[in-house]
């Protein structure tokens, strides 16, 4: 991935932040590196996601789906990054193959779609590091006793991706399922390019060598300094606006085919950032669309945001027809390609000539090679944003207290959580 950070300058925008201090941050930016490159030399928690265009196994991906792989549909059940990072990848790629990502227990929805689908040409990933988390549990359970309804032997249909321990592993263990290990070191927001990300992609035939050679590439980018390191560039442009006041990121991608990557990049810097009061707000957002929803706050609301932009370069393109329509005309000499370019470049512009900080990250097209060096590169980026602001950015511990909560809201044990839940404080106001 190429990044443009110069509509983040102080001389463009406010806040901003000016080349000077980009030359100090960089001396930060150098010692982080440092860290970053023992921590990955010494496979130590959270910096060995870093090493995963090394450690992850095509061949043992694709032989562990192998009895699954003539899927028509695959649900995967999962949730966070055992979800986002397989949903993003399977999202932007075409394929023959329908991907259900079922992260939420919403019964309707849950409900919809498994009677919308036929389950005999179905087959589950079910996603856990722990194998412990609520959501999951109980969508694969819904999900296997409709397989069992239909008929169809889900032993024979589910693959398990989970840790070394746990009810998933002892699952797969009793039912002789495949089963694929969550790699060690690695959190969940950063597994996008191990077998907890690229199952799903293998089912739907993506080139899986491609993504990781795609994250090998932005791995040799990894420098001492911002100015070399387009990872580090955006990581370190982003600390430094926050420190300035841009306390939310808006992640705003100009492709249908990255929607899903707003919702990734979100768990990655909220959960990664979000400690001892610190951390940046990402918002998910698409570009043209939220052209026409957000931007009237980015350009004049207040000044507390960053926008990132994400273009692809190339992709297919298509004309648009011509009209009798006089003042509509100029459309019919364009393309959608051109019209969706020129809007973001509009937009680009719009928020410089308010003062508005934004960057510009660029990707040739939306294939494997370039989608393994976007999700690698932003990996990257929180890291290195996470070292800048000494926060632990591997662990995620304020996610605890609700689970808690949840478990003895169902009579899971006995929680102090729950019984706060009881206390809130009222002031109704009912119709
Ligand atoms: O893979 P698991 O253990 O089911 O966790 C799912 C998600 O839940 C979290 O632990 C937060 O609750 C995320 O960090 C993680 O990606």
């Amino acid at each position: 991935m190429n990044v443009d950070i110069g509509n983040a300058l102080a001389s463009v925008a406010s806040p901003g932040v000016s080349r000077e201090s980009l030359e100090r941050l960089d001396n930060h930016v150098a010692a982080a590196h440092e860290r970053i490159e023992r921590g990955m030399e010494n496979q130590a928690h959270g910096y060995e996601a870093l090493n995963l265009p090394q450690r992850t196994d095509p061949d043992e991906i694709r032989a562990a789906v192998e009895p699954i792989a003539d899927a028509e549909t695959l649900f995967t059940v999962g949730i966070g990054g055992s979800s986002l990072g397989a949903a993003t990848i399977t999202n932007a790629l075409e394929s023959d193959t329908e991907t259900i990502f079922l992260d939420n227990v919403d019964p309707e929805w849950i409900t919809s779609h498994l009677e919308r689908v036929s389950l005999e040409n179905a087959a589950i990933n079910v996603v856990s590091r722990s194998g412990t988390t609520a959501e999951t549990l109980a969508n694969f359970l819904v999900v296997r006793e409709a397989f069992e309804s239909a008929g169809v032997d889900w032993t024979e249909r589910t693959i398990v991706t989970t840790g070394e321990s746990g009810p998933l592993r002892e699952l797969a263990d009793r039912h002789d399922l495949p089963a694929l290990k969550v790699p060690d070191g690695v959190p969940g927001r950063f597994s996008a390019l191990s077998a907890v990300g690229m199952v799903a992609a293998a089912v739907c035939g993506h080139d899986l060598e491609a993504l990781l050679e795609g994250a090998a590439a932005e791995a040799e980018t990894l420098s001492g300094s911002l100015f070399e390191c387009p990872a580090y560039a955006y990581g370190a442009t982003a600390y430094a606006l926050d420190e300035r006041g841009a306390g939310v990121n808006a992640m705003m991608p100009y492709a249908e085919s990255l929607e899903t990557s707003a919702e990734w990049f979100a768990q990655l810097w909220a959960e990664s950032l979000g400690k001892d009061d610190l951390g940046q707000t990402p918002v998910r957002a698409l570009g043209v669309t939220d052209q026409h929803s957000q931007l009237q706050l980015y350009r004049a609301g207040p000044r507390d945001k960053l926008v990132t932009f994400v273009t692809a370069q190339e992709g297919t393109d298509r004309q648009i027809p011509d009209t009798d329509v006089a003042e509509l005309s100029y459309l019919g000499d364009a393309t959608l390609g051109e019209l969706l370019e020129a809007e973001f470049e509009a937009t680009e512009a719009s928020l410089a000539a308010a003062g508005r900080p934004n960057v510009r990250i660029e990707i040739e097209r939306v294939d494997e090679y370039e989608l393994g060096g976007l999700l690698y590169g932003l990996e990257a980026a929180c890291v290195l944003a996470g070292e800048l602001y000494g926060v632990n950015t591997f662990e995620q511990p304020a996610v605890e207290w609700a689970k808690n909560a949840t478990r003895g809201l169902l009579g899971g044990g006995e929680f102090e959580e729950a019984e706060a839940v009881a206390d809130k404080t009222e002031l109704r106001v009912e119709r």
